[in-house]
C-alpha cells in the first residue's frame, strides 16, 4: 500500500515536479481519478493552508472529503498497548484508526510534535497508528518530524522561480515567542538535498537540527555571512532540539529585513508573525514568494493524492 508520510515517498522527484507543472497549467486534468472514493482529513492541530488546499486538491481529483478537528472534538486517544484505560483516554488508536477505515478510502493526519519527549515525537505514534490500524493509504498533513506537502510545494516554487543553474538557498532561523516544531525545516533540508541547489543553514548556536533527521551539516552561525549572494532565503523559526522544545534565543536581530534580503527571493511556509519573524516590508514587497508557495500547496496535495490513489 502506498503512503505519503515523508519526502522519501517521492521516488522520482523530477517526475513529480514535471507533473506538478502540468497540473499548474491544467488543475482539472485528472478530475475523475478519485471518483467514488472518500478522503478523511483528521486535524489534531490548527491549520489554514493544509486544510483548505488538501480539500481543494481532493475535489479537483473528484474525491469526496470529510474533515474532522480531532484535537478538540475527537476522543482522547490511547497509543500504548496493554494499558488499563482508566485515565483520560477514551479510545485506543487501534479502534479509532480502524473505524476511520470503515468510512474512508484515504486518510490524512495532522499531528504536531509534543516537544516534551524527543523519542515519543520521533516515534510518530499518531501517524504511525493510522498507518498500522486504518488499513488505508495515509497522507501526512504535518507530523512531529516532517511536513512533506510543504517541502514539495517549496520545491515546486523554487523550480518556478529558479534563474541560476544551481541557486544558493539559505535556510535562516528566526525568532518567535513560542516553541515551534522542527518538522518544516527537517523536510525543507531533506528536499533541498535532492534539488540542484547550494543549501546554507544559519541559526544561533544551540539550534542545530537533529542529524538523525537531516543528516550531518555545518551551520553558519553568522546570519550576515550566510546570506551573502543568496538567491532564495527560506525563513523559519524552530525550537531547540538540543534543549528539546525550548526557546533558547529570542534575539530580534535574527528577524529577516528587506535590507538583509537584498535581491534574494523570500520564502516562508506561513503562518508568519509579522515584525517578529520578518518585517512588513519583505512580506509586502516584490520579492516575497509566500503566495506562490501557498498556491503550490494545492498542486503538492494533488500530486500526493494521485500517488495514494495508485494503490486503490
Ligand atoms: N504548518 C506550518 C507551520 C505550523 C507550525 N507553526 C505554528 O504553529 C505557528 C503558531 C504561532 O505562530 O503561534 C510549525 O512551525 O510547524
Ligand atoms: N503551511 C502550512 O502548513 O499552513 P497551515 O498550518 O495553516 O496548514
Amino acid at each position: 500500500m502506498k503512503h505519503f508520510l515523508h519526502e522519501s515517498d517521492i521516488t522520482s522527484l523530477g517526475t513529480w515536479l514535471a507533473k506538478g507543472r502540468e497540473l499548474s497549467l491544467d488543475p482539472g486534468a485528472c478530475r475523475n481519478l478519485g471518483k467514488g472514493k472518500t478522503l478523511c482529513l483528521l486535524f489534531f492541530n490548527n491549520s489554514l493552508r493544509t486544510r483548505l488546499s488538501t480539500q481543494k486538491a481532493a475535489r479537483l481529483l473528484g474525491l469526496e472529503v470529510m474533515v474532522m478537528n480531532f484535537g478538540g472534538e475527537g476522543w482522547v486517544l490511547e497509543f500504548e498497548d496493554g494499558t488499563r484505560m482508566d485515565g483520560a483516554a477514551a479510545e485506543h488508536i487501534r479502534e479509532a484508526a480502524a473505524v476511520v477505515g470503515q468510512y474512508a478510502d484515504l486518510v490524512g493526519v495532522r499531528a504536531f510534535a509534543g516537544l516534551t519527549d524527543p523519542e515519543a515525537d520521533a516515534a510518530e505514534r499518531v501517524l504511525d497508528g493510522f498507518r498500522k490500524y486504518s488499513g488505508l493509504p495515509v497522507l501526512n498533513l504535518e507530523s512531529a518530524t516532517a511536513h512533506p506537502l510543504q517541502a514539495l510545494a517549496d520545491a515546486l516554487t523554487l523550480e518556478q522561480h529558479r534563474v541560476a543553474q544551481r541557486p544558493k538557498v539559505v535556510l535562516s532561523w528566526a525568532p518567535h515567542p513560542r516553541a515551534l516544531p522542527q518538522a518544516v525545516p527537517n523536510s525543507f533540508v531533506r528536499m533541498m538535498a535532492r534539488m540542484p541547489v547550494e543549501l546554507v543553514i544559519t541559526h544561533p548556536e544551540g539550534y542545530e537540527l537533529d542529524p538523525a533527521q537531516v543528516g550531518p551539516y555545518q551551520p553558519v552561525y553568522q546570519q550576515e555571512e550566510a546570506l551573502e549572494g543568496a538567491d532564495f532565503v527560506y525563513v523559519k523559526n524552530w525550537s531547540s532540539f538540543r534543549e528539546y522544545g525550548k526557546v533558547a534565543c529570542q534575539d530580534p536581530s535574527w528577524m529577516m529585513t528587506a535590507e538583509k534580503l537584498g535581491s534574494a527571493a523570500f520564502m516562508h511556509c506561513l503562518p508568519v508573525r509579522r515584525n517578529v519573524v520578518v518585517e512588513d516590508a519583505v512580506l509586502d514587497g516584490p520579492r516575497s514568494l509566500v503566495m506562490d508557495q501557498a498556491a503550490n500547496r494545492t498542486v503538492a496535495a494533488q500530486l500526493a493524492l494521485m500517488h495514494l490513489l495508485e494503490s486503490l
